[in-house]
């Protein structure tokens, strides 16, 4: 553990793990105030992927987080010969992975899952507007404030896709969770941010489904094929009762044409956004081709 960070935090429990490191709580030994402190063994990163990404996540982070209050805060970032350690908000209560399990195959009343789609748009309009793909937006880094507020962590995975002119930098790799990789990814194509709303379209579907993917294989490698083809279903037995107007922002945002598929902004201005998931009362919306008046057969197809 690193003698800069033992000399201005007193460490605490631990309260979880991911592949390379470690999360504990920790407080401040000149505010009292408590965080959580996630220290990476760079020793793990065993790929040059993974060290690329571990070597700029604070940085990534800041950057994404900076007047993002939807975003998981960094305050400080220490680093030594074998450790990275960064000093995060203290987001200890249930994810939404927890939460959705918690239902028990039940799915997420309309109004509930459209606020967390919206408070997830918002965080990831923040981090777009600043030039950050999350690149691995999941219900596990889904995280919330002791007032119930949504805030996106894990900026792990992170990377700037404008350079240092705001010139379009496209990103490569294979990076993320194979039930939220979008398309481009998989296909080893070159790929930009809306990486990230394919993603919150999965975990819409998700919390809407009882916790069941849009796009399941029993390995990896099949998930990547059923991703691929991106053939996107709503089994009746499932979305029976399911709002048009939710079923078509899915099929916006779960849309392998990167072109059409709607950006973060996009997902804010959508009839089932500004409505709260209630049945949006028909009128002008912020963009005329998001119109809800047709009906729901004529919105298949929208998307490939
Ligand atoms: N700011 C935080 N406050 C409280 N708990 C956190 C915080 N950040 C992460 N955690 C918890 O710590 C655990 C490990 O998180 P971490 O981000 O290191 O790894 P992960 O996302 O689970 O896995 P990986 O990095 O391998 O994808 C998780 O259970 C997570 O919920």
């Amino acid at each position: 553990m690193g003698e800069a960070l033992m000399r201005d935090y007193e460490i605490g429990a631990e309260i979880g793990r991911g592949r390379f490191g470690v999360v504990r709580r920790c407080r401040s030994v000149a505010t009292g105030e408590e965080f959580a402190v996630k220290s990476v063994d760079k020793r793990l990163l065993a790929d040059s992927v993974d060290r690329e990404c571990a070597a700029r996540e604070a940085k990534v982070h800041g950057l994404a987080a900076a007047r993002n209050p939807y975003a998981a805060q960094i305050y400080d970032a220490y680093e030594d010969d074998h450790w990275v350690h960064l000093v995060v908000e203290l987001l200890d209560g249930p994810d939404l992975c927890d939460r959705i399990a918690a239902r028990g195959g039940t799915p997420f009343p309309e109004p509930e899952a459209a606020a967390v789609v919206e408070a997830l748009a918002e965080a990831l309009a923040g981090c777009h507007r600043r030039g950050v793909a999350h690149r691995d937006v999941k219900p596990d880094n889904v995280l919330f404030d002791a007032l119930g507020h949504l805030k996106l962590a894990d900026f792990g995975s992170a990377q700037c896709f404008l350079d240092a002119d705001g010139e379009w930098a496209p990103m490569s790799g294979l990076v993320g969770t194979p039930w939220y990789v979008a398309p481009e990814v998989v296909a080893g194509r070159e790929y930009g941010e809306k990486v990230d709303v394919w993603s919150v379209g999965v975990v819409m579907y998700m919390m809407l489904s009882g916790g069941a993917p849009p796009f399941y294989g029993d390995t990896a490698a099949e998930t990547f094929e059923a991703v691929a083809r991106a053939n996107l279903r709503f089994p009746s037995r499932v979305f029976r009762s399911l709002s048009p107007a939710a079923k078509d922002l899915m099929r916006r945002m779960l849309c392998r044409d990167v072109a059409r598929r709607f950006s973060a902004e996009q997902i804010l201005g959508h009839p089932w956004i500004l409505s709260g998931g209630m049945s949006p009362v028909e009128g002008p919306s912020r963009d005329p081709s998001l119109s809800m008046e047709s009906p729901e057969g004529s919105l298949l197809g929208l998307c490939a």
